[in-house]
């Protein structure tokens, strides 16, 4: 990773940066936990608007003349990509799933931490209904002066998180959400305390899905993590994403205590560059090749169902390991689980904790340039763009 140099330009971008945070005044207020993700669209009919902005932004996916390009790609992808929507019941429910885990988490949130109370959940998408805009208006109007951005991605990449958090500060720089919010920042949860209880969910998930063999041979099941693949050339570039998924997968192994053998594969590839692997489809033809008959795929760096789970896994993959003389099932994903939404707000609990003793801790960064706590480069706007 390169070293941020401290130029001029970089000099007054950070001083706005400072100027985004400033100490809230005392109010009624809701505190606002901001769920950011990359969203998807709830409606067949949204598919198209939801790549034309997922293929317009250059944080995921850099083109040259991207703003000719990106609808022009959008247009042609469409079609293929509606047919999928439309065959996992007609849009994505990531919406309806980020909403009852915001609703659960700030309850439980007003009960863990109630110097902050009330807690209100606001959902901030990429790409699709709610956009950040729409978000930030909403939390103008209800005078929100304290917000915690917390992003629903377990694992840190800049293609992701690192883009929402563009986005935030983009806006905030603008002043969107209002003069005067302080900001503070969960970037990343996937070896929080915290994620103990999400792999314990996870391991749940797994468990339910190895009783589906014969316990006389469940041992030998295959646990074949599976998470959306990254470009290479971003992996070399010393994005944390690839790092910070095995660290996942190895913890919910520990958790879940078995000695069944376990892999990690890559998923969803787009495009003809290089992308990391092996491929899961590669993962279980090579999975068959050495005669294994038994395999559980669990989806591990998204936590709501989606277009990979419901359609690349459900309907692609499972087929294609039963084609090879494999019987697969896929472990649920987290989505309403009580379990994890309980994580979610001892993640964001612990957060507000360190905030209001001024302590940093791994979840716990500031929107400003360095870390007051380890003084690690958190200027994301600075961060994603230097390391790209
Ligand atoms: C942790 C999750 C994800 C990472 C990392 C990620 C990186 C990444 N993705 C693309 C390109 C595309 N992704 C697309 C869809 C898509 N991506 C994720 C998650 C991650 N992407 C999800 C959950 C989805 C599907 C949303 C849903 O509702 O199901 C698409 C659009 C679909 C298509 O056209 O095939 C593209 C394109 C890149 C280039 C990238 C890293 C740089
Ligand atoms: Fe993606
Ligand atoms: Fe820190």
């Amino acid at each position: 990773m390169k070293p941020l140099k401290s130029t001029p330009a970089l000099r007054s971008f950070t001083r706005s940066l400072a100027s985004l945070h400033k100490t809230p005044p005392a109010g009624k207020s809701p505190t606002a936990i901001v769920m950011l993700n990359m969203g998807g669209p709830s409606t067949v009919e949204e598919t198209h608007d939801f790549l034309r902005n997922l293929f317009s932004d250059s944080d995921l996916i850099p083109l040259p003349f991207q703003s000719f390009l990106a609808p022009y790609i959008a247009r042609r992808r469409t079609p293929m990509i509606e047919k999928q929507y439309g065959d996992i019941g007609g849009g994505s429910p990531i919406l309806k799933y980020t909403q009852i885990q915001g609703e659960g988490m700030a309850k439980l949130l007003d009960e863990l931490h109630p110097e902050t109370a009330p807690h209100k959940p606001y959902v901030a998408f990429r790409y699709a209904r709610p956009l950040t805009q729409a978000t930030a208006q909403e939390m103008k109007a209800d005078g929100v002066t304290r917000a915690v951005a917390f992003t629903q991605y377990p694992q840190y990449s800049c293609s992701t998180t690192g883009s929402s958090l563009n986005e935030l500060f983009k806006r905030g720089k603008a002043g969107e959400f209002g003069q005067d919010v302080s900001w503070s920042v969960i970037d990343r949860w996937g070896t929080h305390p915290g994620f103990i209880q999400t792999d314990q969910a996870v391991a749940q998930n797994i468990e339910n899905a190895l009783a589906k063999f014969p316990e006389s041979t469940r041992s030998e099941t295959v646990i074949l993590f599976s998470a959306h693949s990254l470009p290479l050339s971003v992996v070399n570039r010393g994005d944390p994403y690839v790092l910070e998924v095995s660290a996942s997968v190895s913890a919910v192994m520990q958790q879940l205590g078995h000695p069944n053998p376990y892999r990690l594969a890559w998923q969803s590839k787009v495009g003809p560059s290089r992308w990391m692997g092996p491929q899961t489809s590669e993962a279980l033809k090579g999975l068959a090749r050495i005669g294994r008959k038994q395999v559980v795929i669990v989806p591990i760096a998204f936590t709501s169902d989606h277009i990979e789970t419901l359609y690349e896994l459900d309907l692609e993959y499972i087929k294609e390991a039963q084609e090879l003389g494999i019987e697969a099932y896929r472990s649920e994903s987290l989505n309403d689980s009580p379990v994890f939404i309980r994580a979610l707000a001892d993640i964001a609990a612990q957060h507000l904790r360190e905030q209001s003793s001024n302590q940093c801790g791994p979840t716990s960064v500031q929107m400003g340039l360095r870390c007051p706590g380890c003084s690690t480069p958190q200027a994301y706007a600075i961060y994603s763009v230097l390391t790209l």
